[in-house]
């Protein structure tokens, strides 16, 4: 073998070694086990001197004519993981249904509005984070609305998880987000191959995924980025953490849902305790670890009781007792 092919074997090779180390680093039990000792610090106490609100009042943007079930499944994850209010700014033709689904649930039929962007702006003063995706579709004047939304957040500093078609968006428009720190992408393996190829200009290389979510992280100005799947990465460009808690082989639609309502919570807890609770770790990523293990032990609990017929609803009454083994041993 000529000396330059060998060369770059032999590189090849450390690339694949370092791979494998530091997946294996980040991935053991005992740093799962450090990373939810961080979530556990981020959580405010219960208290009888709070006051409504204080523990966080989120917002789901999103549900439209054919989604109604993705932004309910969202914001009652909100206040199931400990939100005192849960808004929903949803399309009109959406809004009854949603209202029909839970009376814990405030719900504004304005995102089709043509002062849509105003009749949100209004309330987010009052919001700690914002939700933006679930079951929003891809209709452009929705689409419009919800940019005008997404920049009036960024010049209040509100927090941001982007989730399913809000991903469509940012696919099509990465300068909204571009270095925005208080935003966290959940895309899954469709939403993730469609960021990346839009924002890198090329495939993702499936054999690394940890190096995947590093370089769209860093491409996008350090956003903090969850690819959601058989494991969750996480990366904020500078650190990458895995999240295999037990879930179980039970794939039913709405469990991204869960993830990204339980974090739209988190994310305003972490924020709020700051990166001395987090150990010097990125609050967010500490958010997002916290929100990726609470939705899969919920998946496993939910699968111990029905099995097969497992849906995002089982799942979603088993946040309290998920949430409990998880954070409040
Ligand atoms: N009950 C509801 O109202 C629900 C509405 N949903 C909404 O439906 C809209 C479209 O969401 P989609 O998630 O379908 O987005 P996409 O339209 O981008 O489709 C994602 C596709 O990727 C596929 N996929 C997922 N994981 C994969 C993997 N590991 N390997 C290969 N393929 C994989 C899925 O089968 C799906 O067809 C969003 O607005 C979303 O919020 C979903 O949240 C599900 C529940
Ligand atoms: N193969 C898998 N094994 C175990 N858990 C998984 C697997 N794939 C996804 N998950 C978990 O399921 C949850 C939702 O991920 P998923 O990829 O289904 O999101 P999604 O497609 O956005 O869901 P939704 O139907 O709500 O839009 C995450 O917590 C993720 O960790
Ligand atoms: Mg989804």
């Amino acid at each position: 073998m000529a000396l330059g092919s060998r060369c770059g074997a032999i590189r090849a090779c450390r690339r694949v070694l370092e791979r494998a180390f530091s997946l294996r680093k980040v991935h053991s039990v005992k740093d799962m086990e450090n990373t939810l000792q961080l979530v556990r610090n981020i959580i405010p106490p219960l208290s009888s001197t709070k006051h409504k609100g204080q523990d966080g009042r989120i917002g789901v943007v999103g549900g439209c004519q054919e989604y109604t079930g993705a932004p309910y499944f969202a914001a009652i994850s909100a206040l199931k993981v400990g939100a005192d209010l849960s808004h929903v700014f949803c399309a009109s033709a959406a809004a009854p249904v949603i209202k029909a689904y839970s009376p814990e649930l405030i719900v504004h039929p304005v995102l089709d509005s043509p002062n849509a962007v105003h009749e949100v702006e209004k309330w987010l003063p009052r919001l700690h984070a914002l939700v933006v995706g679930p079951g929003l579709g891809r209709d452009d004047a929705l689409l419009r609305n919800v940019q005008g939304i997404l920049e009036a957040s960024k010049a209040r500093d509100i927090p941001v998880v982007i989730d399913a078609d809000g991903l469509w968006l940012v696919a099509q428009q990465p300068a909204l987000i571009q270095g925005y720190q208080k935003a966290v992408l959940t895309p899954n393996h469709m939403e993730f191959s469609r960021l990346y190829d839009a924002v890198l200009r090329g495939p993702v290389d499936s054999d690394d995924r940890h190096g995947s979510v590093l370089r769209l992280s860093r491409a996008l100005g350090n956003v903090t980025v969850v690819q959601k799947g058989e494991r969750d990465i996480l990366s904020n460009g500078q650190q990458v953490l895995v999240c295999s808690q037990e879930g179980s082989s039970r794939r039913c639609g709405g469990q991204g849902d869960l993830l990204s309502g339980s974090l739209g919570v988190l994310v305003h807890w972490a924020l709020l305790a700051g990166p001395e609770k987090t150990n010097g770790s990125s609050p967010l990523l500490v958010a997002a670890f916290g929100a990726c293990s609470l939705t899969r032990q919920c998946n496993h609990q939910a699968f111990q009781k029905h099995g097969r017929s497992t849906t995002t609803s089982d799942m979603i009454a088993e946040v309290g007792a998920a949430f409990s083994k998880l954070f409040e041993t």
